[in-house]
């Protein structure tokens, strides 16, 4: 009888057994097998656990009440941060239940904005490792290094070198806090099981002179190395982790350096099953952003006038998918490629720069215009439909640029992208105030409701945790081994057409953050189909019904049964 007919037959759902090879204090110091209080009388008894925990027995609704509790108990995010990491070390399942019962409440914590404040003090918090910390002085020998993770079934990694954490800087070995909450929203955002993820740090030092005179420093106490050596490290990296995890393992590229960013992208993006969050999960949840904009301000994308604040990693990937997507919408690439503005840290990007002419990715971008130092009097000017600010300056989206940009369009969008909040262009309430309610607003970090002129005004999270959970879900389940920039526009079309009529009523652009894991599964599940049509999945045959298949790979956050299944032997066998 096939399992599902023989599970109906028993009126019940089969109850996963749990088997654990270890027993008493071991089992409760394991996340991974730890309930606490959620033990049976049975289960304490099996697993010689009885007698070391208090006698009552709660179940895990009570337990997600205790700790919500809790949650609202400290006074402050980071405190709050510190308390769901304790937790996340002590009971695996237990948090990313609380996670994905609360996502709204939750992101701002375990992520942006207060994953930034938790990096820049990370020293102070740390408590317990998590991850993989790799440094320079392990240099031929990154193999063994990993060989020490003792999970074999890893399928996703999360990378960083600490060079560019958010809009923070270099925080060296701090920055390992952006892989953790990363990987903590593969598992809480789209239901990726938390032992196949793997966050790592690649320690090669940091310039920050603050952190290397820090006293509570965790990280190497030495300038970053860069040039040939720095490279030779990274290709041992990446060659280690084939050795050790295969060909399909996902590696994500998280707040690297510009001038590294893009290189290694390029580098390994053929040859590893590998992609650059900030460049194209950035891209991928802004082009969503602007096509679902396109449906409240009711122009093409030909209509449209795009300027950037910065020509980062952020801007250009933003910009390159876009090109993408006009060339879809049956524009030419020049005719694309006039649509766009970029602003870098020397003002507008022309060809004929006095101050050293442009470079490296800008290139592409540069307009046969007169240069123009100030973002205001770029505005004033060009009179964009769009701003999109990534550069990490606080407040560049000013009073003055708010009010231009409400003159010359009806509806403007303004997406502040910056992280953490502290870096963002504009608020949400500057946004609505200075653009007398008519914009439609975005913002990296979550900004709350904010009421103007007696109307309330939900601001979006124009944020890559709507994309690389999916991404990467689909690319795990199909083994898709080679990430194109056709699976991130793909992916901007989806979450675009998740987007509400409702939604867009509230002024969203987004769908909201509470339905995330349904964002998420949708968008794997729809990614499969793309990936398969296009032949870059690798998982033979394909799955028939792919939503079924995409669900059976999510992790559960209910607890397993300790308990073993009782049966007795036929007759027969007597
Ligand atoms: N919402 C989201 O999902 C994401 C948000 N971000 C955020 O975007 C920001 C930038 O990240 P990223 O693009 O990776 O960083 P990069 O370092 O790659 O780029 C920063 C850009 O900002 C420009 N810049 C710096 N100062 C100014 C200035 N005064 N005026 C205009 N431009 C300036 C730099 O100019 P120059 O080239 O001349 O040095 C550079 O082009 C960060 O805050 C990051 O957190 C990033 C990824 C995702
Ligand atoms: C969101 C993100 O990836 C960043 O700000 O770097
Ligand atoms: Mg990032």
């Amino acid at each position: 009888m096939a399992e599902k007919e023989a599970s109906a037959a028993r009126k019940e759902p089969i109850t996963p057994v749990a088997r654990p090879r270890v027993r008493g204090l071991d089992l409760l110091r394991d996340p991974l097998l730890n309930k606490g209080l959620a033990f049976t009388l049975e289960e304490r008894q099996i697993l010689g656990v009885h007698g070391l925990m208090p006698p009552a027995q709660l179940n895990q609704e009570q337990q997600v009440y205790a700790v919500m509790e809790n949650f609202h108990r400290w006074q402050n995010d980071l405190d709050r941060y510190i308390y769901l990491m304790a937790l996340q070390d002590r009971n695996e399942k237990l948090f990313y239940k609380v996670v994905s019962e609360n996502v709204e409440l939750m992101m701002p914590v375990i992520y942006t904005p207060t994953v930034g404040l938790a990096c820049l003090k990370y020293g102070l918090i740390y408590r317990k490792p998590r991850g993989l910390y790799i440094t320079i002085k392990d240099k031929g020998h990154v193999s063994d290094v990993l060989s020490n993770w003792v999970i074999d079934e890893v399928k996703a990694i999360v990378v960083t070198d600490g060079e560019r954490i958010l809009g923070l800087g270099d925080l060296g070995c701090y920055g390992m806090g952006i892989p953790v909450g990363k990987l903590s929203l593969y598992t809480g955002l789209a239901g990726i099981k938390p032992h196949q993820c793997l966050p790592i740090m690649l320690d090669v030092g940091t310039n920050n002179e603050t952190l290397l005179k820090d006293p509570l420093y965790i990280g190497l106490r030495q300038k970053r190395e860069s040039g040939p050596k720095y490279d030779e490290f990274i290709d041992e990296f990446m060659t280690a982790v084939v050795g050790r995890y295969g060909p399909s393992t996902l590696i994500q590229f998280e707040d690297f350096g510009n001038h590294n960013a893009f290189r290694l992208l390029e580098k390994y993006r053929r040859g590893y099953c590998t992609f650059n969050d900030d460049i194209q999960g950035t891209a991928a949840v802004a082009v969503a952003g602007i096509l679902a904009s396109l449906k409240i301000t009711k122009k093409s994308l030909r209509q449209n006038v795009f300027l950037f604040q910065g020509a980062g990693e952020a801007s250009i990937g933003i910009a390159k998918l876009l090109v993408m997507a006009m060339k879809e919408s049956r524009m030419s690439e020049a005719e694309a490629l006039g649509k766009i503005w970029m602003v870098d840290s020397r003002g507008l990007i022309v060809k004929n720069r006095p101050s050293g002419g442009v470079t490296g990715e800008k290139v592409m971008f540069a307009q046969d215009a007169k240069p123009i130092d100030k973002l205001g009097d770029v505005v004033k000017q060009i009179k964009p439909t769009a701003i999109i600010g990534a550069a990490a300056v606080p407040g560049a989206f000013n009073e003055q640029v708010l009010k231009d940009m409400a003159a010359n369009h009806e509806r403007p969008i303004i997406f502040a992208l910056s992280n953490p909040t502290s870096k963002a262009e504009c608020t949400a309430e500057q946004a609505y105030q200075h653009t007398e309610g008519r914009c439609v607003f975005a913002s990296g970090s979550p900004f709350k409701e904010v009421t103007y002129g007696g109307k309330k005004y939900s601001p979006g999270q124009g944020n890559n945790a709507y994309v690389f959970p999916g991404v990467a879900l689909a690319v795990i389940a199909s083994d898709i081994r080679v990430i194109t920039d056709e699976i991130f526009l793909e992916s901007a079309k989806l979450l675009a057409d998740m987007v509400t009529e409702e939604n867009l009523a509230e002024g969203r652009v987004y769908p909201p953050l509470s339905n995330i894991l349904e964002v998420s599964t949708k968008m794997a599940v729809r990614l499969l189909e793309f990936a398969y049509k296009n032949k870059d999945a690798h998982l033979h045959p394909e799955p028939a019904d792919k939503e079924a298949y995409i669900r059976s790979l999510q992790y559960n956050t209910d607890y397993d049964s300790f308990i073993p299944p009782m049966y007795s032997w036929p007759e027969s066998n007597m």
